[in-house]
């Protein structure tokens, strides 16, 4: 029973308080509590504690009995020892992540050079044999000998593929693995499913697939030497084919939508697989405009014309996954070294059946092909933090699409920014391509005499996305000859060419350079546009006259508007499975892992940020139970979200960045005595997951200005809609928002610490906000069900984006 004294006033219900505003309960144990203070404001006595003896307290429960034995922690020194031990982590996260990462890629470029220098030896030993076998041979007998000799390496081969194989020995299995090789991209299925078979079983550990990948590049490179199997006849035969795609368009005309201005006109013509064709013009012609179009990735324009895929009425998207499109920028991962970058695009992008030990050698033949082996385990570096340079990072960017074995390469302004040398590389590495059947055209500027003379074709629009020249590179001064264009001693082709379409050299001959792209019509037959025919009539009677095959007309009436992508509707006839969603999400999650290991510094910096802020805030809050901490979780949710969210769009990754997040809002509620540090902790897990996914749907729908702007104003707003007043009019929305559901289950797991009298004096706390104990789960569910939804459409939106 409540101590009652004559000068008591009431304390809380049930229970009087004496002179001292001390309250007084019985208690149990037989000891007197002199027990808490009276809060002024609320009337009510916090906290209820038993004393006894002088330093060990209990807690007082449903105000009559004392838990008999049970020490009641010191939350404030709880919290202190949880906040020092996690300081203690992030600074060991802090030095040591860089020596794990160190160690790791240390012992991994040792296994590499290893098999290199294995693959080289082999190499040397081959050649030696051959040179000596070579050497006693009489010379008539040379040619005999070699076909001889690859017939029976062949028969050899095939035995060997029949035959059960056993050996653990890894140069048996290169032996054995040489020429199915080969197969690879042959279009046998049958002996690309054996292969896939074969190099999964016998190759497991790195050192075996660094192995075969080498031995594999060295053979290459015999070949190549030789002039060998490599050469592309213009009849698609290679030693190792990719499908072939060809593109042929008539009439492509872009028109910016609104404006009804012309940025592209009546482009007709073609593009041939292994073949590359180089794009030029003065700036502002119209080329990245003119291959964007080719590849579907134009926007904000109306497109009419016609695009063929191999003679057919078929859209490119249709090929998405063997075309390949290098951006003029360099879009690639800073935080990732360059193998890494390859790697995730290979494993990604490439067909699911190819084995890792393939893939692995693709993205080393790649690496090899751009003379990036000095720098594959260097980051790529990031404007804050440099990596490696401009030139590289150029080649890093093209690379990223080689390794998917594209057969379609589009590429914008690959050498900008590179030195000769490195130019000649790339035009190498590419010129392989084109042996392989690769359709390849790039937008280029100014190249040097030698780089120009290694494309096959060249197209070179005029401004305003005119056609000037689309044909041979060694035809072009005979086209250009032919209308008294002579190109000058010393000066190179297109430098000239493009000087007179830019108005700086006057042409010479009877041509003016705005007569130039009709001239190119009328060459092909193509259809003139009408408000361009007084420029024919300047010919004189030369161009029109001399051409039977003109066809001048005042409508482009075979012309239609180009289709459009549509997800559900455009037929994927690329033929290539690549690996399904799961198993991109985990190299996704792979490649996110690897990425915040090597930010842990900065993310460990963060990490001792986040507490401190949540150190601060849950200090700052009003430490007050009556409302079980309500005022206090606004701020958590206020700042949890803003936090998640904004790291969410920086970032875009998940887990551990959930992780860190929780854990430095967790510090705001240990500030609370009363709920437990798990529930709290499960309510942040559900809340980060919730925020984060609404980022990444912000991310991938907005563009990132606005996504930023939403992210800080979201969780604002709608924490405000979610204290609105029961009676205002707002509160029906407020029970479907986010705030809501966190504010609602913090509170809720607060409140399912009390029992008997502490939550009954309480229960018009919940009453006031329209909570109810049973709804913790509920909010959980509504949180986690939220952040899911998110994903799935941030998901679509990716997916449907990136098409
Ligand atoms: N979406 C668009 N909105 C407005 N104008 C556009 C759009 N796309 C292209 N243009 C205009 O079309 C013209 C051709 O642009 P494009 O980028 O294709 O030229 P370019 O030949 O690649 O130039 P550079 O060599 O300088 O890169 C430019 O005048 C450009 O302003």
């Amino acid at each position: 029973m409540p101590f009652r004294t004559s000068n008591s006033k009431p304390c809380c219900e049930g229970f009087f308080c004496p002179e001292g505003l001390t309250c007084m309960i019985p208690c149990p144990l037989g000891a007197h509590c002199p027990v808490a203070k009276l809060n002024r404001d609320t009337g009510i006595c916090w906290p209820f504690y038993c004393r006894m003896g002088s330093r060990v307290r209990y807690r007082c429960f449903a105000g009559t009995q004392c838990e008999k034995g049970t020490e009641l922690p010191s939350m404030q020194v709880f919290g202190v020892l949880l906040i020092a031990l996690l300081t203690a982590v992030l600074i060991v996260v802090y030095n040591c992540s860089d020596q794990v990462i160190s160690t790791r890629y240390e012992r991994q470029a040792k296994s590499r050079e290893a098999a290199a220098k294995y693959a080289r030896d082999a190499a040397q030993a081959r050649q030696k044999s051959r040179a000596s076998k070579d050497a006693w041979k009489p010379s008539g007998l040379h040619g005999l000998q070699e076909t001889l000799s690859r017939t029976f390496t062949r028969t050899k081969t095939k035995n060997a593929s029949g035959a059960h194989v056993n050996k653990k020995d890894t140069h048996s299995i290169d032996d054995n693995l040489e020429d199915k090789s080969s197969n690879l991209e042959s279009g046998d299925k049958s002996a690309n499913a054996k292969h896939a078979r074969k190099v999964s079983k016998e190759l497991h550990t790195r050192s075996q697939i660094f192995k075969y990948a080498y031995g594999q590049i060295e053979r290459e490179k015999a070949m190549d030497g030789m002039n060998m199997d490599m050469m592309y006849d213009g009849e698609g035969i290679s030693l190792r084919k990719r499908p072939r795609i060809e593109v042929a368009f008539k009439e492509l005309t872009l028109t910016l939508k609104g404006k009804r201005k012309n940025i592209m006109r009546c482009v007709s013509g073609k593009i041939l697989p292994g073949r590359i064709s180089a794009v030029m013009g003065p700036s502002g012609a119209g080329k990245t405009t003119f291959l964007s179009a080719l590849t579907g990735k134009i926007t904000g324009c109306n497109m009419s014309g016609m695009i063929l895929i191999n003679g057919k009425n078929e859209s490119i998207h249709s090929y998405k996954k063997i075309v390949g499109f290098v951006p003029q920028d360099d879009i690639v991962h800073g935080d990732l070294t360059v193998e890494e970058n390859l790697r995730f695009s290979a494993r990604c992008r490439l067909s699911a059946d190819i084995p890792k030990a393939d893939k692995v050698l693709i993205t080393e033949r790649v690496i090899e092909s751009l003379g990036l082996q000095g720098v594959r385990d260097s980051r790529v570096g990031t404007v804050e933090k440099r990596g490696i340079s401009g030139g590289q990072k150029k080649r890093v960017n093209v690379g990223l699409e080689m390794v998917m074995e594209p057969s379609l390469l589009i590429l914008d302004e690959p050498t900008s920014g590179l030195d000769s040398a490195s130019s000649s590389l790339l035009l190498k590495a590419l010129r392989r391509e084109a042996l392989e059947g690769v359709n390849i055209s790039m937008v280029v500027h100014q190249p040097s005499y030698s780089l120009y003379k290694m494309f096959d074709d060249l197209i070179l629009l005029a401004k305003g996305g005119l056609t000037v020249y689309h044909g041979p590179v060694d035809k072009v001064e005979e086209y250009f000859g032919g209308m008294g264009i002579t190109i000058p001693e010393h000066v190179n082709t297109p430098d000239h060419l493009i000087d007179i379409l830019e108005g700086i050299t006057k042409p010479g001959g009877d041509v003016t350079a705005q007569q130039l792209p009709v001239k190119w019509m009328l060459h092909n037959g193509y259809r003139v546009p009408p408000d361009m025919l007084h420029l024919c009539d300047q010919n004189g009677s030369s161009s029109s006259s001399s051409s039977p095959q003109v066809e001048i007309v005042e409508h482009a009436d075979g012309q239609r508007e180009v289709e459009t992508y549509n997800y559900f509707t455009t037929p994927d006839l690329s033929g290539r499975v690549t690996p399904g969603v799961i198993r991109q999400y985990r190299y996704y999650l792979g490649r996110v892992a690897k990425q915040r290991l090597r930010d842990a510094r900065v993310q460990a910096a963060d990490y001792i940020i986040l507490l401190l802020a949540g150190a601060c805030l849950g200090t700052m809050a009003e430490v007050s139970d009556v409302s079980f901490g309500y005022s206090g979780y606004q701020y958590t949710v206020i700042a949890v979200s803003l936090l998640s969210m904004i790291g969410a769009l920086r970032t875009f990754s998940q887990d551990k960045l959930q992780y860190r997040r929780e854990s430095a809002s967790g510090m705001n509620s240990l500030s609370y005595p009363r709920s437990s540090f798990q529930s709290n902790y499960l309510v942040l897990l559900c809340l980060v997951y919730c925020v984060t996914g609404i980022s990444y749907t912000l991310a991938i729908s907005l563009e990132f200005s606005q996504a930023q702007l939403w992210s800080v104003l979201l969780p604002v707003v709608l924490t405000l809609i979610a204290n609105q007043d029961k009676t205002s009019a707002i509160s029906l929305v407020s029970k479907f928002v986010f705030p809501r559901w966190a504010l609602e289950a913090f509170v809720v797991a607060n409140a399912k610490e009390y029992t008997g009298v502490w939550l009954m004096t309480r229960c018009a706390a919940l009453k006031k906000f329209d909570f109810d104990i049973h709804n913790l789960k509920k909010c959980l569910c509504y949180l986690m069900g939220t952040g899911l939804g998110c994903r799935i459409i941030a998901f679509i939106c990716l997916m449907s984006r990136s098409n």
